[in-house]
């Protein structure tokens, strides 16, 4: 995050030189096949400092590693200053630069144990507080609503990192909710999203959580307003508000003039950044569905892993050794995207919550200082961050798997699995199918299948072509990751690792990981081209693309 462009490091040139030089050689069967120990040489267990129960095995060994490659790639970390960087974060340094503020949001599952001052930290505690309390009471049934009926729904109403975290911690955690329960999530400013949401509530029951930062957000406050006038339609009286609907924000003003009492407004600072936010107030959402306990087990499991990475050597460091294993993929290997694989239905969200965590903090082509990250020196272009995706389970294997396999692109993957289904029916017949699939995909991807296997197999006389299509080349690389069972404490450790791992990656490229300039052109225009969105003739200054468009759609609408 110094700014610097990664490939001015010495470490950078030296790696350079390894992949031009040795990248044929790096074949994982003969990887393997040479170093009996290459599994416990690159496999590292995780225990949690305070808790031995919450723990993971990160097994990195099917990776295009070797022991001087990950040395250089440690050596470029320190040369981009990670810890100073790291320190600097948990210090309350303003290293958003561009907005000048701090990134604390290990601040706000920190329970005392690191000193961070930062006006606001010290209010942490009153929150956790406050979100113990009032999820309480809506769980216990004292809350009532305005005919005196207890609360059955919950609506969060919230967009990107006040919607993301919360919808994939509460299906992650569904084990562990309150069935009787709903929670539901409106996010999209398409009317279809909040119109069917609010088809399955029921007014005298729902609990509506407008959550959002900035409380300026177009969509969210859209949304909310929908909410009230819907709300409104049964209870009449406006004095109701106050028993079904609440806010977590940083902006009091915004949620005053909104009609929502100040003590229903559950706070947060400006050093949280959207992305990073389940651990703050927006995380209300998965406390009132798991219950404040197991809200702050996934607080705690965070926490282990940030004293992980603030105090473990840089070899050990487990988040580090997934960045710059990435670095080496994304700068070395012209790899573009990068596939996360959970074979957990729980986790069947934690694909789409790292897009934004990884792609709206690194998704950047300038520097802190303000140069291009350089791109087209020799083969590959250089670039720097990925693309994330991923899907859960084996419904992946039946759809895009075929590419992972024998593609032409490099793609490389994160398996996650928990030894224990929270669902073992059948005599965990399930589980056990499900593991032996996460077990056989990655072995698959590196080891391949070679063209003398697939003859032996079709006999004498088989078609060449098919021969051909049979064969997997292998050597595509991977992580996995295991872990006892999914519980809200691992949970956090987990989401933990992959925050730092984006950090460490920002500050290799040299970029601000907690701005998101990238998402305000949109608005602007879309705010332009809604004023002129009623007459043909007020449809001015685009290109002739963009008007047609809108001319098309203004003759052709039926409202
Ligand atoms: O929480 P809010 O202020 O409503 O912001 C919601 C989202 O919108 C913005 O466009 C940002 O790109 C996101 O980082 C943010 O999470």
């Amino acid at each position: 995050m110094s700014g610097r462009l990664a490939t001015e490091y010495p470490a950078y040139q030296k790696l350079q030189e390894i992949h031009d030089n040795e990248h044929t050689r790096l074949v994982l069967k003969d990887l393997f096949a040479q170093d009996p120990r290459r599994f416990s040489r690159f496999s590292s267990e995780y225990v949690d400092a305070t808790d031995s129960s919450t723990t993971f095995l990160l097994d990195y060994s099917k990776n295009l590693i070797t022991e001087p490659i990950m040395r250089t790639l440690l050596d470029l970390a320190r040369e981009a200053e990670v810890e100073t960087y790291r320190d600097r974060m948990f210090a309350g340094e303003h290293i958003n630069t561009s907005e000048d503020r701090a990134v604390l949001h290990v601040a706000l599952r920190n329970f005392d144990e690191f000193k961070i001052q930062e006006s606001g930290v010290s209010e942490v505690a009153d929150v956790l507080n406050h979100i113990r309390e009032f999820s309480e009471s809506v769980r216990n049934g004292v809350w009532r609503g305005y005919t005196g009926k207890t609360i059955d729904t919950i609506v969060n109403i919230g967009i990107g990192g006040s919607d993301l975290g919360p919808v994939m911690v509460t299906e992650a955690l569904k084990p562990y909710a309150k069935r009787d329960l709903t929670v539901r999530f409106v996010s999209n400013i398409d009317g279809t999203h909040i119109a069917e949401t609010l088809r399955l509530c029921d007014p005298e029951r729902t609990l509506f959580i407008i959550a959002s930062k900035t409380f300026t957000t177009q969509e969210t406050i859209t949304n909310a307003e929908s909410a009230r006038e819907w709300f409104l339609a049964s209870a009449k009286d406006q004095a109701h508000v106050a028993k079904h609907f609440v806010a977590l924000s940083t902006n009091t003003r915004a949620v005053t003039t909104f009609g929502i009492d100040k003590a229903n407004m559950f706070q947060f600072w400006d050093w949280v950044g959207g992305r990073y936010s389940l651990w703050s107030a927006i995380g209300l959402s998965i406390a009132l569905y798991i219950g404040y306990e197991n809200f702050e087990q996934l607080l705690r499991g965070a926490h282990g892993m940030d004293k992980h990475f603030k105090e473990t050597p840089l070899e050990r460091n487990l988040p580090v050794i997934m960045g710059i294993i990435g670095v080496w993929y994304n700068n070395f290997y012209g790899a573009q995207t990068h596939v996360l694989l959970p074979y957990d239905q729980y986790l069947h969200k934690f694909a789409d919550y790292f897009q934004q965590g990884d792609m709206e903090s690194n998704g950047k082509f300038i520097t802190k200082n303000g140069q291009r990250v350089n791109y087209q020196t020799g083969i590959f272009p250089l670039i720097s961050q990925p693309i994330i995706w991923g899907a859960a389970g084996t419904n992946g294997q039946h759809s895009f798997y075929q590419l992972l396999h024998q593609g032409t692109k490099l793609v490389p993957a994160d398996f996650l699995a928990p030894c224990t289904s929270h669902n073992p029916i059948g005599q965990s017949k399930h589980h056990r199918i499900l593991l032996s699939n996460f077990f056989a995909q990655p072995e698959a991807l590196a080891f391949g299948k070679t063209e003398e296997e697939v003859r032996k197999e079709l006999g004498p006389g088989a078609n060449e072509a098919l021969v051909k299509s049979k064969v997997f080349e292998g050597n595509r690389p991977s992580n996995s990751i295991m872990f006892p069972q999914l519980t809200p404490r691992t949970l956090g450790a987990l989401i933990v690792l992959y925050e730092h791992k984006i950090f460490t990656q920002g500050v290799i490229f040299g970029i601000n990981s907690f701005d998101q300039m990238g998402v305000e052109l949109g608005k602007v225009l879309a705010k332009n081209i809604l004023a002129q969105l009623n007459r043909p003739e007020d449809v001015r200054g685009h290109d002739s693309s963009t008007t047609g468009l809108i001319h098309y759609y203004q003759q052709h609408r039926r409202e």
